[in-house]
């Protein structure tokens, strides 16, 4: 079965940040993931882990000012000094956490930015994170978002991301697969499994349409995590759901996958 890591920026969100790394523990979870690290230390975060014996997955780079609406930096040509300080910024923070994977938002592409100079520097922003990324051993993963939960977001569809995967030709540059904005926004989640394995550095997971957890809508995760098996994935399953009512309350899909960890 697949190894689930607990994306805490959506799961225990009923305790404080610090406390949900040993519910997600107590829950099952193998792994830990969330937006952002940039609110602690390294030190701090790599204590909450080693606390409870679980590996870093994934972050963000820092995506500009969240609280402003912004959802990413690298299309965005005027951003583009601020966009390198963020990448040495996330890889101090990966070199003390362990993570590999790092996920680069695109950002929102602003009326009067054309597609052609977004993708021009999105390309370059990609190469240089890339290229950085390579120096620590680390991957840098690119997410299509469906554009009804982030209107404008640059990078929508899997095709779109396989296409630039492609233009830079850099091992270390992933697909993060999030299935639900894929049923969003295209469908077709087992054919693109297949399809773009060999891209695929990350998955994350949540039911559509509510965007709950995986046994709450339209898609059987069951085939899938079945397929994802059989396709010999080896990488990590996010779960970045809003949970219907509680986190608790809502884990007994976990709970016919994995069995209750121990320390
Ligand atoms: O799917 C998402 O929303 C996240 O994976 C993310 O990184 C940006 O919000
Ligand atoms: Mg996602």
């Amino acid at each position: 079965m697949p190894k689930f890591a607990a994306n805490l920026s959506m799961l225990f969100t009923e305790y404080e940040f610090p406390k949900r790394f040993v519910h997600a523990a107590a829950a099952g979870f193998s792994g830990i993931e969330y937006l952002f690290p940039y609110d602690y230390t390294p030190a701090q975060l790599k204590q909450w882990l080693d606390d409870q014996s679980l590996p870093q997955v994934l972050f963000n780079l820092p995506a500009g000012r969240w609280d402003q609406g912004e959802r990413g930096l690298a299309c965005l040509p005027d951003r583009q000094t601020e966009f390198q300080e963020g990448v040495h910024i996330a890889m101090e923070y990966a070199n003390t956490l362990g993570n590999e994977l790092m996920h680069c938002m695109a950002g929102i592409r602003p009326e009067g930015l054309s597609y052609t100079k977004a993708l021009d520097t999105y390309l370059t922003n990609l190469a240089y994170a890339t290229d950085i990324a390579a120096q620590h051993n680390r991957v840098i993963c690119i997410e299509p978002i469906n554009p009804y939960d982030m209107p404008g977001y640059f990078l929508q569809q899997s095709e779109q991301a396989v296409e630039i995967i492609n233009e830079l030709n850099r091992t270390n540059l992933k697909l993060q697969y999030d299935i639900y904005h894929a049923q969003r926004v295209e469908g077709h989640i087992s054919h693109t499994l297949e399809r773009f394995l060999t891209y695929i550095g990350h998955i994350q997971i949540a039911n559509s349409p509510g965007r709950h957890e995986p046994h709450l809508g339209e898609i059987n995760y069951d085939f899938i995590f079945h397929l994802v098996d059989h396709l010999g994935y080896a990488g990590w399953i996010g779960c970045e759901y809003l949970p219907a009512a509680t986190t608790a309350e809502g884990l007994s899909w976990l709970r016919r996958y994995q069995p209750q960890r121990t320390k």
